[in-house]
Parts: C-alpha cells; sequence; structure tokens
C-alpha cells in the first residue's frame, strides 16, 4: 500500500465486512458520545448504505445511542427527498427507519430534528449553501466539532463509496470541485452519473474528519481500489478517492477479496 494511505481492511465474504463495519460505526458512536455527547456521521449513498444493515439488528440496534446522532450527507442528489435517486431516502428507507423504539427499553430512537436531509426545493447551488449555512450553525454549538487546524467541520465519521471511475462523494474525477477550498459544501450541475445536479462536502471538510471510512465491494470497483491506494507510482492518475487524506484523522477502507483483488502482494503484507 502506498505511504499514508490509511488502514486497509480486507473480508472474505460480504458478508464479513458488513459485520465488521457495524462493529468499527458502533465503537466510533460509543467513543463520541462518551467524549463528546454526541456522534456527527456523514453518509453517502449507493452501496455503502445496504452494507450498514448490520446496525439494524442485534446487538447494535439495542446498543448504540442512536438519539445522539446527528446526521448528514457527505453528498446529495439534488432531487425531491421522495425521489428514488435520494440519498436521504435510500438512507431513510434502508437504514433510519428500521432503528425503532419498540426494541429499545431505555434508549430512544434516532430524533428526527437530528437528522440533516438537504433542502430539495431550491436550485442545487442554493442547496449547497444551505447545507453549508445549517452544518456551521452546528459547529458554532459544536454538535459538530471543529478542525484544529483549519475553520473546516470535523465529523465524528464520513463514510464513503467508491465509483468504479474512482469518484468519493460526488467529487468526478478531474471536475473542478475537486479544487475548492473555501467552501464546506459545493454544487455541481454536470456530474457524469445520473442524477447530474448534486451537491458535495469538499476536500477540506472530508479531510479534516477524525475518521473515514471507505467502503467497497466488487470486481468492478477493484481498478479504482488499486489506483486508489496501491503503488501507482510518480505519474500515476490522481483519482478522486486518493486525494482522500485526512490531515489529524484516521482512514480505514473496508474492502472485500473481489475490491482487493488488483493490489499488490506487497500492499497486503504491510
Ligand atoms: O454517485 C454516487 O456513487 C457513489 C458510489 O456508489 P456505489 O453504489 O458504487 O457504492 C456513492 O458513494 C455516492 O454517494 C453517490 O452519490
Amino acid at each position: 500500500m502506498a505511504k499514508n494511505r490509511g488502514e486497509l481492511r480486507i473480508h472474505e465474504s460480504v458478508d464479513e465486512l458488513r459485520t465488521d463495519l457495524a462493529d468499527y460505526v458502533a465503537e466510533l458512536s460509543e467513543a463520541s458520545v462518551k467524549e463528546r455527547g454526541v456522534f456527527a456521521i456523514a453518509l453517502s449513498g449507493g452501496s455503502l448504505i445496504g452494507l450498514m444493515g448490520k446496525l439494524c439488528e442485534a446487538p447494535y440496534n439495542k446498543t448504540v445511542d442512536w438519539s445522539k446522532w446527528y446526521i448528514f450527507w457527505a453528498d446529495e442528489h439534488v432531487v425531491a427527498k421522495n425521489h428514488a435517486d435520494s440519498n436521504y431516502k435510500l438512507a431513510k428507507d434502508g437504514l433510519l427507519s428500521k432503528v425503532v423504539p419498540a426494541i429499545h427499553r431505555y434508549r430512544v430512537p434516532i430524533v428526527p430534528s437530528h437528522v440533516h436531509s438537504i433542502n430539495d426545493s431550491v436550485s442545487a447551488e442554493e442547496a449547497a449553501d444551505d447545507y453549508e449555512f445549517v452544518i456551521r450553525q452546528l459547529v458554532k454549538t459544536r454538535v459538530v466539532s471543529v478542525s484544529e487546524i483549519s475553520d473546516c467541520p470535523k465529523f465524528d465519521l464520513i463514510l464513503l463509496g467508491l465509483g468504479p471511475d474512482g469518484h468519493i462523494a460526488s467529487l468526478f474525477p478531474n471536475h473542478s470541485a475537486l479544487n475548492e477550498r473555501e467552501e464546506w459544501v459545493t454544487f455541481i450541475t454536470d456530474f457524469p452519473k445520473p442524477p447530474p445536479e448534486r451537491i458535495t462536502f469538499t476536500l477540506p471538510v472530508i479531510n479534516s474528519a477524525s475518521n473515514v471510512a471507505v467502503v467497497v465491494t466488487g470486481e468492478s470497483k477493484a481498478e479504482s481500489v488499486h489506483l486508489a491506494i496501491g503503488d501507482v507510482g510518480p505519474d500515476g492518475p490522481l483519482i478522486p478517492a486518493r486525494m482522500v487524506q485526512p490531515a489529524m484523522g484516521k482512514l480505514v477502507w473496508f474492502l472485500d477479496k473481489l475490491a482487493a483483488s488488483k493490489l499488490e502482494d506487497s500492499n497486503l503484507n504491510k
């Protein structure tokens, strides 16, 4: 593995990965609630949500303190919240709505006002501005911490997927959004994978998080995993996933065997 590419967790099966991912999120949630009283987590869309499914099952459904979760999206598609392409809808249907109160004797479920989805009734540009404003208010009250080395928010955990083209969140290879250094949340109207209108955390925000996890399964992602963390040499392509380099935080890659299949043996032994 190339230098500074974080911790690599390769799993024999997707099921094993799902269990490890649930353990990891539950542990970070517990540590953050203990330290700060809250857990500020940013989700992505795509396959990630299905891979987080075990969090809705025992023991996590009972042990995780859902009431302390503040939920954000590292990227969102600018569509109505009830649209099939909405990352909010995906997470609500596949995860958040499954954390049900009936099974909790001592805990309360996710608090609706802690779920920070985008304003879906405005343009992509306005939705990005709006979302950044919301995050700024929560940084002021320290629901979201602030980075010690920049003025960026420091999320307790940002969860990312990886596209076969190397994109993370809605940061696409060679797109000008990758150069954004001032805004926390930016907008895109020409994303190559539908839907074209999106908002996304910028790299400075992703790289200011306390923890970033990139979760990848399947052979179709093997080449981008290689380009993201393998030895590509100084002239290798700099895909967005390779630009995920938390300044102070911890980066973990959750891969299944197929996604890891193009990593060199030397990467795996380290
Ligand atoms: O467009 C997107 O794709 C990525 C990757 O999705 P996957 O289904 O290939 O895992 C996702 O992380 C991102 O949130 C989404 O907007």
